[in-house]
């Protein structure tokens, strides 16, 4: 793995750079790893960004932890970030957990906020966003205050049903796992969600994956897509402390 890295460290340039600013020299290690034309190029100056998307229970949070697991991305979850608020008694904390109850969507100023202070205080520089964007106003917030847009979009697609079953049956005690809140979650969906699902489709960033089955076998479906990526992956995210000063 040293020598790897240190067979590339000639293709860097040695400009300053800052946290989210290692684009151009990234993409050169990129073209040096792979020549498969349908991978994704890293955007300039960004981190590595997918965003997960798919209805209440359809099983996003279940493969985050799998793809953390095989290829290193740090997991933010919008919801979990919300839940955090709410715990920690912050001056928004009452508004997001009626917000969350009724089973609408949190004013995009805040989740954003919170999406960039996590990734902020993280070292990695490959994130996994999950639950995020939920609509298009969140699209809209997190391209303006974040700088960035995704390398790659994960949408988990599952039948209704099989997503209210999930749900019902979670028992983690969150306050909108209640029949009358997955509904109403479920027709926000319905509303917000496909017009952001649509927007990256037609940008050519969106694998939408059968999620039907078990974990391992819905897994199988994902690796795929970071597969050829794990060299980039792996020594340019986050940027080596070898040769990318
Ligand atoms: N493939 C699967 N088959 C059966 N149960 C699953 C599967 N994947 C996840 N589950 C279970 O379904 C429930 C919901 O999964 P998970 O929390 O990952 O969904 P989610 O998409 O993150 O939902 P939410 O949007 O509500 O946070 C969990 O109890 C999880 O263990
Ligand atoms: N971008 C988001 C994400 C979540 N919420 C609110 O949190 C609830 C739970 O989210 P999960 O991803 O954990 O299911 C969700 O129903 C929303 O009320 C949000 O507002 N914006
Ligand atoms: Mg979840």
């Amino acid at each position: 793995m040293w020598r790897r890295v240190a067979s590339v460290s000639h293709l860097f340039s040695h400009s300053k750079s800052t946290k989210f600013n290692q684009g151009a020299s990234t993409f050169k290690i990129w073209e040096t790893f792979t020549s498969e034309s349908e991978i994704p190029t890293p955007s300039k100056g960004s981190p590595f960004i997918t965003f997960v998307l798919g209805g209440p229970g359809s099983g996003k949070g279940t493969q985050c932890a799998k793809i953390v697991e095989a290829f290193g991305f740090t997991h933010v979850s919008a919801g979990d970030l919300l839940r955090r608020e709410i715990a920690s008694g912050s001056a928004y904390g009452s508004v997001i957990l009626s917000t969350i109850r009724e089973g609408k969507i949190v004013p995009s100023q805040v989740t954003v906020e919170l999406i960039q202070k996590e990734m902020e205080s993280n070292d990695n520089y490959k994130f996994l966003i999950d639950g995020f964007p939920r609509s298009e106003e969140n699209r809209k917030a997190f391209e303006q205050t974040i700088g960035a847009e995704p390398d790659v979009v994960l949408f988990f697609d599952c039948p209704e049903q099989e997503m209210v079953k999930r749900v019902l049956n979670r028992n983690q005690g969150r306050v909108d796992d209640n029949i009358d809140t997955i509904k109403k979650r479920l027709e926000i969906f319905d509303e917000l969600n496909w017009p952001v699902i649509n927007y990256y489709s037609q940008r050519g960033k969106l694998h939408k994956i059968n999620a039907v089955g078990t974990v391992d076998e819905i897994f199988e479906k994902v690796r795929p897509i970071f597969a050829p990526l794990r060299y980039i992956l792996l020594f340019c995210y986050p940027v080596c402390s070898i040769c990318c000063h």
